[in-house]
């Protein structure tokens, strides 16, 4: 279980914004979204389809079953932020629908107005499956990814960007090492932050406790972190 005293992981308060509709819906909800006063952080997870978001999100929330995750590609469809700890939130993470085949236009228009207009937004999460490496797909988020953080270091919102190697417990031989894959994203994304590794399954939990770490350092909540979470 992951907790604190400032910061409780164990009790968020689901905020659902959007809802599944056509794209001039959301795109008012996502500008909405981007002005809501009362939240502080939100770091934003992203990554390909059934990369495995929504099941970290859980592990890290604490909160087995809370975020919705399926088997099929494509079952996160709007971005949804989870309120954790005591309102008004010092923190709240995003879960963002997936990229790639089973992505929609719409969805990654609600993710760039989100990412760019947000004014608390501190660092995004690009999450990769370590046994299929960066495909194509990903190469170009994360190009993209590294522009917007190389501009906000320009203005007042300097966003941080790291990758988080999903399913680590599904790498094989044939895999590419952590190394190779994490030297790829590096040559994406140069200002990426060094990948955390991690598996969410009951053959192997792995990182959970580091992605946390990262979220709360992200969020200049670090301090909180050395002294009242335990993981
Ligand atoms: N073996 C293994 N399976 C995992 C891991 N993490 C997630 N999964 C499985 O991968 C599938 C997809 O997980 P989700 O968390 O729904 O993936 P997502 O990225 O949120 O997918 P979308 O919402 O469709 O974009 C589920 O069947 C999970 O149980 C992991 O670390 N190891
Ligand atoms: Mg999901």
């Amino acid at each position: 279980m992951f907790r604190s005293t400032a910061v409780r992981f164990s009790a968020p308060g689901n905020l659902k914004i959007f809802s599944d509709a056509k794209s001039a819906k959301f795109l008012a909800a996502a500008a909405k979204a981007a002005s809501l006063p009362s939240f502080e952080n939100n770091p934003p997870e992203i990554g390909r389809a059934n990369v495995g978001k929504s099941t970290l999100l859980n592990a890290v929330l604490g909160r087995n079953g809370l975020v919705h995750t399926s088997k099929q590609a494509g079952c996160t469809r709007t971005l949804n932020f989870y309120g954790v700890g005591p309102q008004p939130h010092k923190l709240v993470l995003v879960d963002a629908p997936g990229y790639g085949g089973r992505g929609r236009p719409e969805w990654g228009a609600v993710f760039n107005h989100y990412t760019k207009h947000r004014k608390k937004l501190k660092r995004i999460y690009i999450l990769i499956n370590s046994s299929h490496g960066v495909k194509e797909v990903d190469w170009v988020m994360l190009e993209t990814l590294n522009r917007l953080c190389e501009e906000s270091m320009q203005t007042e919102r300097p966003i941080t960007l790291q990758a988080i190697l999903t399913k680590a417990d599904t790498i094989s031989t044939s895999s590419k090492g952590i190394p190779q894959l994490q030297q790829e994203i590096f040559e994406a994304a140069p200002l990426c932050l060094p990948a955390v590794v991690t598996s969410v399954s009951k053959k192997m939990e792995l990182g959970v406790g580091e992605t946390r770490r990262s979220i709360l350092e992200a969020c200049g909540l670090g301090r909180v972190d050395s002294k009242v979470i335990h993981s």
